[in-house]
């Protein structure tokens, strides 16, 4: 197979874990003779201080002619007061592929049970997806304006963006254990009441998929205290964002989870959930997200199930041995356990084949 990726490493730790992700793909080609053009593009912060542009159109065209775009993570201090932020090129970017459904795994390594912050017997059932609305919400508010009085933001769905990304959740919770959640604010929100009111519609055209409601905030304690109740979850774009991260807890680190936003049409954007880590000293990112990130992208884009597969296996391989980054507790770099992952990969499929 021959495809074209857009690789868009951005700021902070982005070109460390990007990397980590490009050997995973060029290890990928050489064991199943597929061929990735991988081709990178300035955005984030770095495309800010080389054009003063977030998003600069040769990066967005690059994109829009891709068969898939691999992002890191953009931002940092040094872009906080700057009259261009990072993160406007993202939303652009989400905007401009129209990746309305933006799909997070979130599981626990057997290997990390003992990391997560929940007793064992409470985090080993997680295994749930957030379904996130991306392209609509406060963060594309209109109007938005500010003085140094007062603050606007604006926070709207239409019929049609609702319905579209629950109707998603609907079909994804029909490959799984069938039952949607449904996050919102409807005893305040006016979107929220609208986003109620068409779940339930969508969800008299699928039968056999239990669905049910919870507000906001009940959700973010439920999550912690019953996460193995939850199958799918669908919210909007500020909920999804905020509770995906808190879901990323459970399993120990917010480098482990990765996501795919698809487009009715077009190219998928591939993406770990976490930012650019300025905390983070050089070569110490877990690369885990961004990996998985690539798993996603080999398996929802292309239909290369079994590559995608022996990435994840590699990876809870090398977890069993104890080896980890230290957001998880352990000695490893980011490029060591690269290292560690890229072997398990290779022995794994060469065992298979009978030549180890
Ligand atoms: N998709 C994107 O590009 C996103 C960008 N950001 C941007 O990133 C910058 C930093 O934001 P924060 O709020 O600090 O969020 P963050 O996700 O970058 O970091 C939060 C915490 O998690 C840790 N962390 C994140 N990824 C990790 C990894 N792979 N391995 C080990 N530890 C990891 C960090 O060290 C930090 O302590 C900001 O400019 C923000 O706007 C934030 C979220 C998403
Ligand atoms: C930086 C934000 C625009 C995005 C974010 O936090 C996310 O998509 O998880
Ligand atoms: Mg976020």
């Amino acid at each position: 197979m021959e495809k074209q990726i857009v690789c868009l490493a951005g700021d902070g730790i982005g070109p460390e874990v990007m990397a980590a992700g490009k050997r995973v793909l060029h290890m990928i080609e050489r064991l199943y003779q597929h061929k990735f053009h991988l081709q990178d593009e300035l955005f984030g912060g770095a495309a800010i201080d080389a054009y003063g542009n977030p998003l600069p159109a040769r990066t967005l065209a690059a994109c829009l002619a891709s068969d898939a775009v691999l992002l890191a993570a953009v931002g940092g201090p040094r872009w906080d007061t700057a009259p261009e932020r990072p993160e406007k090129g993202l939303l652009a970017l989400r905007k401009a592929l129209g990746v309305y459904a933006n799909v997070r795994p979130v599981t626990v390594d057997e290997a990390t049970l003992h990391l997560s912050p929940l007793k064992e017997e409470c985090a080993k059932n997680v295994d749930f997806v957030v379904v996130r609305e991306l392209t609509g919400g406060i963060y594309f508010s209109y109007p938005k304006h500010r003085t140094n009085e007062q603050a606007t933001d604006t926070l709207t769905y239409s019929r049609r963006e609702v319905e579209r990304i629950v109707e998603y959740a609907f079909r994804l919770a029909a490959t799984r254990r069938k039952k949607v959640t449904s996050i919102d604010k409807a005893n305040v929100l006016e979107s929220s009441k609208l986003w109620r009111e068409v779940t339930e519609e969508v969800a008299l055209r699928y039968q056999g998929i239990a669905l049910e409601h919870l507000l906001v905030d009940a959700a973010a304690m439920e999550m912690i205290k019953n996460p193995g109740r939850f199958d799918v979850i669908v919210t909007e774009n500020l909920f999804g964002d905020i509770l995906s991260d808190e879901a990323s807890v459970l399993s120990g680190s917010l480098g482990m989870l990765p996501s795919a936003s698809h487009a009715e049409q077009g190219p998928s954007l591939y993406e770990p959930i976490h930012g650019s880590a300025p905390d983070l000293e050089a070569d110490r990112a877990n690369p885990i997200a961004m990996m998985r990130s690539v798993a996603m992208m080999l398996q929802q884009s292309f239909g290369l199930s079994a590559e995608a597969n022996a990435i994840e296996q590699a990876i809870q391989n090398v977890l069993k041995t104890g080896k980890a980054t230290s957001d998880l507790g352990g000695k490893e770099t980011t490029s060591s356990f690269t290292n560690y992952v890229l072997q398990e990969l290779e022995a794994q499929v060469l065992v298979g084949r009978g030549r180890a």
